[in-house]
């Protein structure tokens, strides 16, 4: 029996996952890093520390494999979209990466619109302007760091480093490439007219490959840290929201995933490369050759229960901190909370809009502002399945990961927010597993793709709406859904003071 390794490069941490040809997951390791958040609107990540922990988690679960690490045969990635690493003519990181959720690129997002034009944008790369994507890094380090900038010989996203890193060969693939902004999304090149409008050089794209493409195998220096064979095959990998998918079995029409990790997502399958959302919501390529993905985001979906946790409950365990959330009512005692606690994206793309508790009464405990956290993302959320829904796609199951699926009262308030059924997987692996399946599939172990996550892919229990609970959500959505334009102005003002 073979098997596969699946590297998840996240936001928090690096997992990685060993999984047996026969779809049994044996094994998952899991290291953490920091975020560097040094002023408002800014955070970043050393690469270094990426790779680090990435080698140390490997080894850590080669360390504990008691079979021949000839038998791992492959290996592929998934990976935090849109961060920005700049490379130099040896290869070495010019600068920290600025990572998909650091918003201080608005200044460059208007010279974009600017120099291209919305029309052209949408066009070209069937994506609005906006802070988090790759393009608006690329001008903000050329505007204010130019002499770092001029020794940029190529950029890579996290993912695309990191493999780089193990194979020594650079390459990136359309899924992650298609939240860079320079991407002609349905002809699958890079765009030449984006990058002549925006002054950026067309030279510093690296080549680009499907996500089941083996691209190398491990470096002997890394196969000697880590203990795997030089032998390993190394195969591309995707975004994270698009192994999060394959990982889920959105590989066909009709399906919808709901991913809450530090970032949150409502994804819908598409086969057509040409729908005109408007720039709503994200059209990217997916990990499924010649399959595309629309996505909706809220940018702290976990993050702002994360950010909650550390603040008033740091000592505690998710699960402490959520224990009594059956006990307090819908609404949390009138209590509604928006989660922009580092600006938003869909269906406000806005990197100045803040986070906003509304309705604080003096009977309130910590556990109603902590149910009031869960139903302010999931609403956040719900956005999202509004303007599929509006757009004529029918919703009615929704596959969930990520850590946000960890918590079974969360499942329901899903079910009851989305009003559709919810469906929890029998190992949350999340996108680690769609980057196994691609390692699995890209080494010919199953015939297709469809074979291959028939075999690795298992449904657990499923959450069904409650009638009464959906009546209520929906009065309560149309207070969540004032909360935005009321705030507005106000954090508009406040900013001079954070
Ligand atoms: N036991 C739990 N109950 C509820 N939410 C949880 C639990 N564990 C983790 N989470 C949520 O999941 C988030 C992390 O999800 P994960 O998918 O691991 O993120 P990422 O891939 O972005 O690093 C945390 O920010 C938290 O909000
Ligand atoms: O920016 C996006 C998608 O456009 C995020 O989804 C990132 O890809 C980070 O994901 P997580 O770390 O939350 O999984």
């Amino acid at each position: 029996m073979n098997y596969v390794i699946g590297v998840d490069l996240g936001t928090s941490a690096v997992k990685v996952l060993l999984a047996r040809q026969d779809g049994e997951i044996i094994q998952e390791v899991s290291k953490s890093y920091p975020l560097l958040q040094p002023q408002t609107g800014y955070s970043e990540q050393d690469p270094e520390e990426w790779v680090e922990k990435t080698i140390e988690a490997l080894k850590e679960l080669v360390d504990h494999f008691d079979d021949e690490p000839s038998k791992i045969v492959g290996l592929s990635f998934s990976g935090q979209m849109h961060g920005l690493v700049l490379l130099d003519d040896n290869k070495n990181v010019l600068r920290n990466s600025i990572l998909w959720n650091d918003t201080r690129t608005t200044e460059q997002c208007k010279q974009i619109y600017d120099r291209a034009g919305r029309d052209k944008v949408l066009k070209i790369t069937k994506n609005p302007v906006l802070e988090g994507f790759t393009l608006t890094k690329l001008l903000w380090v050329k505007e204010h760091e130019p002499d770092l900038f001029e020794k940029a010989n190529v950029f890579l996203l996290p993912k695309d480093y990191l493999r780089y890193r193990l194979t020594g060969h650079i390459h990136s693939e359309y899924s992650d490439a298609a939240g860079t902004l320079l991407l002609e999304v349905a002809e699958k090149r890079w765009s030449e007219e984006m990058c002549e409008l925006v002054g950026i050089p067309h030279s510093i794209c690296p080549p680009l490959v499907e996500s089941h493409a083996c691209v190398g195998t491990l470096t002997s220096e890394v196969a000697g840290l880590t203990g795997l064979s030089e032998s390993t095959q190394v195969f591309a990998g995707a975004a994270d929201n698009a192994c999060g998918a394959i990982g889920a079995g959105i590989i066909s029409n009709g399906s919808t995933l709901c991913s809450i990790g530090t970032s949150g997502v409502v994804l819908s399958y598409e086969e057509s490369k040409d729908r005109d959302f408007s720039g709503d919501i994200h059209y990217f390529n997916h990990a499924q050759e010649d399959a595309f993905y629309t996505m909706g985001v809220t940018l702290s979906a976990g993050y702002s229960l994360s950010w909650f946790k550390e603040t008033f409950a740091a000592s505690e365990s998710f699960d402490q901190l959520l224990a009594g959330l059956a006990d307090v009512p819908i609404g949390a005692k009138g209590l509604l909370f928006t989660p922009y606690l580092v600006g938003e994206r869909t269906p406000h793309a806005d990197s100045s809009i803040r986070s906003s508790f509304i309705g604080i009464d003096a009977a309130h405990k910590r556990i109603d502002f902590a149910r009031a956290v869960l139903e302010g993302i999931t609403f956040s959320l719900q956005e999202s399945v509004e303007i599929f829904r509006n757009s004529g796609k029918k919703i009615d199951h929704i596959i969930s990961i990520g850590g946000g699926a960890k918590n079974e009262m969360w499942l329901q308030i899903q079910a009851d927010i989305f009003n559709a059924t919810i469906v929890k997987l029998a190992n949350e692996q999340g996108p680690a597993l769609g980057a196994a399946i691609l390692a699995a599939y890209g080494s010919g172990l199953f015939n297709s793709l469809e074979e291959c996550t028939n075999t690795f892919i298992k449904y657990d229990k499923s959450y069904d709406p409650i009638p009464e609970n959906v009546e209520k959500y929906e009065r309560l959505f149309l207070l969540y859904k004032k909360v935005y334009e009321q705030t507005k102005q106000l954090n508009d003002e406040l900013m001079s003071f954070r």
